[in-house]
């Protein structure tokens, strides 16, 4: 997909005619390394070949409007009313955003009315729009300190001008919706809908996700701390398989679609063999398959550890796997459920080992919630108080239909529509899972893509 500038301008709700509480501030501040001014843009793309494969001028290349406080604003502080709302699936961190907005909104803007809307977007339906928390500093002083959401969370789809007739029955002017890749396609709704009717409503997303599959933005927040904590499970199976006969060590970590988080944990740990990820198809059988690489692993050293995404090996549940093992239709917010790549391996594997003689000891983990439900670490929480800053200072300047999210170490503004354009993967032409190789030593691929189709492991044969 080829962006232009214009695909990345961002909307705003009109002029801005109030001085901001920053001005004073700002009225030295020019461009520095460290600094981008509220007249700069921050560039889509970083290498040479990059921006001379486009050969325009410099003020039109595509780039992305810097975030951050500006000189003037759009609303009226005294005036404003703002919502929260956290939604779908947790990650550590969430409560840190939460915290800042309403710092960052109390403190410096003086803004006296914040609601938060419980169990995700459901609390905008008719039926709980009501029930909502009064976000004072003092309510949210201390929530940095544990994981979760304080308002609470759900999956599922909501009717957008449903949503729209809470927001202004409550008197809400600036929503901020907290979400991964469905939560930013529901703000989009919820957005398109506040403009069809003509209401002067911002609406601004901060981008979460566990996966770290959203575009744009160069990692989320609380992506850090939860692979953090995942290195300890591989530790675990490590040390476990280690000191097993013919151990085999396996760990199962989120990561429906994007194999992010095995890939981190797996170069933090540095203890992993293999790690398999659902971008980069693998065999199971024959002479360079899955199966084969287990085996000269225990044959040569005496244990295997394994580090897989949920996501990873679905298409050879769906041919190989006990039904037990499959994936089952779609969660409530049309997520598909994945087969348990998990269990299946750790059946497959056991079965290859006993037949070839090397009757194993498996240690199997699927640390999943343990790892999402945690506080964020020092790191997140450095992260998520400055996206939280930045999504204030967008709302009040009347920015909407928009997300705040760091690209290339600049906080900046993306369209909304943008966030669910296309979904970040692991690129295995990119330097991340040649770093994977480089560490695991594993090779590029498991069995030639002709040889991913015909073979069949022993283990699973009718
Ligand atoms: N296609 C959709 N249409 C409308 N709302 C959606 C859609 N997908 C998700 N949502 C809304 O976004 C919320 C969160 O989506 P979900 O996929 O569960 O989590 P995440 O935001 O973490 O990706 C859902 O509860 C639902 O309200
Ligand atoms: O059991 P749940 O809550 O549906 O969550 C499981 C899924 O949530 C995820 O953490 C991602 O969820 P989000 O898209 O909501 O961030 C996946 O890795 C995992 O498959
Ligand atoms: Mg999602």
């Amino acid at each position: 997909m080829t962006l232009y500038l214009d695909d990345l301008r961002v909307r705003r709700l009109g002029e801005c005619r109030y001085d901001s509480p920053f001005s004073e501030m700002l009225s030295t501040k020019q461009t520095s390394p460290h600094y981008v001014s509220e007249g700069d843009r921050v560039l889509l793309e970083d290498t040479v070949s990059m921006l001379a494969e486009h050969d325009l001028p410099p003020g039109r290349v595509p780039s992305f409007e810097a975030a951050g406080p500006r000189r003037k604003i759009y609303f009226d502080p005294d005036r404003v009313t703002a919502g929260i709302v956290t939604c779908g699936g947790l990650c550590p961190g969430l409560n840190n955003v939460i915290r800042g907005l309403v710092q960052e909104l109390t403190v410096h803007y003086r803004v006296k009315r914040i609601l938060g809307f419980r169990n995700g977007l459901k609390g905008l339906t008719a039926e709980h729009r009501n029930d909502t928390v009064e976000l004072t500093f003092d309510r949210v002083r201390d929530i940095h300190n544990v994981g979760g959401t304080i308002l609470g969370s759900s999956r599922g789809g909501q009717d957008a001008d449903e949503m729209v007739d809470s927001l202004v029955m409550r008197g809400v002017d600036i929503m901020f919706v907290i979400g991964g890749d469905g939560g930013m396609r529901a703000a989009t709704f919820l957005s398109d809908a506040i403009k069809a009717r003509g209401l002067d409503i911002a609406v601004v997303g901060v981008p979460k996700t566990i996966d770290n599959d959203l575009p744009f933005t160069d990692q989320s927040f609380g992506f850090q701390s939860a692979f953090a904590r995942a290195t300890d499970f591989i530790s675990s199976v490590s040390v476990e398989a280690a000191a097993s006969p013919n151990g085999v060590g396996i760990v199962k970590l989120m990561g429906r679609h994007s194999g992010f988080i095995a890939s981190y944990a797996a170069l933090a740990a540095n203890g992993a063999d293999i790690v398999l990820v659902p971008e980069i198809p693998f065999a199971l059988g024959g002479p360079d398959g899955l199966l084969a690489h287990v085996e000269k692993h225990v044959r040569a050293k005496g244990f295997v550890v394994i580090v897989v995404a949920e996501g990873a090996g679905q298409d050879l549940i769906e041919k190989h796997g006990l039904p037990q093992h499959n994936g089952r239709g779609t969660d409530a917010s049309g997520n598909v459920k994945l087969g348990n790549i998990g269990e299946f391996l750790k059946e497959a594997i056991n079965a290859h080992l006993t037949a070839v003689g090397l009757a194993p000891t498996m240690r199997y983990l699927d640390p999943s919630y343990a790892i999402r439900s945690i506080a964020a670490n020092a790191y997140d929480a450095v992260y998520c108080l400055r996206l939280a800053h930045a999504a204030v200072h967008a709302a009040m300047a009347g920015r909407t239909e928009v997300a705040v999210a760091r690209w290339r170490r600049r906080f900046v503004h993306v369209p909304l529509s943008l966030m669910t354009s296309r979904r970040n993967q692991v690129d295995p032409d990119g330097d991340l899972w040649m770093s994977v190789l480089e560490t695991t030593c594993q090779p590029a691929q498991f069995g030639t893509a002709a040889g991913r189709e015909a073979v069949r492991p022993a283990a699973f044969s009718a």
